[in-house]
């Protein structure tokens, strides 16, 4: 018998379908679902499997090369916003052992003459694979599409128009990260895990199926899950900045990621972390203020601010 899943199972088709009742339910769902559990798996998403092995393969091709050769890519000025940050560095918010991970960071791919385009710094590309730029930027696109509908969904539901959401991570600073959880070395700090416990900081998540099991949430008792979903599927989470926004009326569940029992398997992943320009206020909106009890829970503040506050305290900035 397979093990049941643990977080609700949302269709994407049901927004796509032109059956109101069907846009309904999905609404409905993605509601509820980032409302009390702030985690479910997306299905149809649409997303070709071959493109998710492929960036998979690319991946794990960079965190193949040398050291030396990664480190190129490194640019501690930009606090690693782009390319490469090698293992050790980002610790969780008041935890200071280190994650055990290194990553890449893929950024917005304005075109020259977009307002935004000099906002962002440029995205890095590594030399030593060809193909890894228009994969990277396909399935960014892929996951850019999804993450838009899905914060229509969020707007909906709490009556609002489709747009309220969305709008704010249009051209939004939103990040793809490719994660590669190395063997577990042997002088590794007793305190460090792959993922310390912790909640996004941005607005939603979006997660390709992970290469292996560790990813966990908290629920409300106390609790640590494993997140078992249908294989192929898109694990969504909402951020910090969706709880300010909607004082406090979606949740930013606290997640971590294990160390694996066998200490000489590797993981790898591939968060999209979806933004707000920086511009965008995240007061928490009126109407999510009269959900909530009536009293606004989270301070006015931009996403500029609020994510130069929280690099900070991860140490990435
Ligand atoms: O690797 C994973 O499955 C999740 C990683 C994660 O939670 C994060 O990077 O914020
Ligand atoms: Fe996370």
């Amino acid at each position: 018998m397979s093990t049941p899943n643990t977080i609700p199972v949302i269709d994407l088709n049901d927004y796509l379908s032109d059956d109101k009742n069907k846009k309904q339910k999905f609404v409905d769902n993605v509601g509820a679902a980032l409302k009390d559990v702030g985690f479910f798996a997306l299905t149809n998403h649409g997303l070709p499997q071959d493109l998710v092995s492929e960036a998979y393969s690319i991946s794990e091709k960079f965190f193949k090369l040398d050291e030396a050769t990664k480190r190129k890519y490194e640019n501690l000025e930009i606090q690693g916003q782009r390319g490469y940050t090698s293992f050790g560095r980002e610790h969780a918010k008041d935890h200071d052992a280190p994650d055990l991970k290194e990553f890449w960071h893929v950024g917005q791919d304005l075109s020259d003459g977009h307002k935004l385009a000099d906002v962002y710094p440029q995205n890095i590309w590594p030399k030593e694979l060809p193909s890894f730029e228009t994969t990277m930027k396909d399935i960014y696109q892929q996951l850019e599409r999804c993450s838009l509908q899905i914060l229509e969904a969020c707007s909906l539901y709490i009556g609002e128009d489709k747009s309220l959401f969305r709008d704010m991570a249009v051209d939004g600073n939103t990040i793809l990260r490719l994660i590669h959880y190395p063997p577990i070395p042997e002088d590794a700090n007793p305190a460090s895990v792959r993922a310390a416990a912790h909640e996004d900081i941005n607005l939603i998540t979006l997660l390709i199926d992970a290469t292996t099991s560790g990813l966990e949430i908290m629920d409300r008792n106390g609790n640590w899950l494993p997140v078992v979903t249908p294989r192929g599927c898109i694990i969504v989470d909402s951020g910090d900045m969706l709880q300010n926004a909607s004082n406090g009326f979606y949740k930013a569940t606290t997640h971590r990621v294990v160390n694996p029992n066998d200490s000489r398997s590797r993981r790898f992943s591939m968060p999209f972390f979806v933004h707000a320009r920086s511009e965008v206020p995240l007061n928490p909106i009126a109407s999510c203020v009269a959900k909530t009890g009536g009293e606004k829970k989270y301070p006015d503040i931009t996403a500029g601010e609020y994510l130069h506050q929280r690099l900070k305290e991860i140490g990435l900035s």
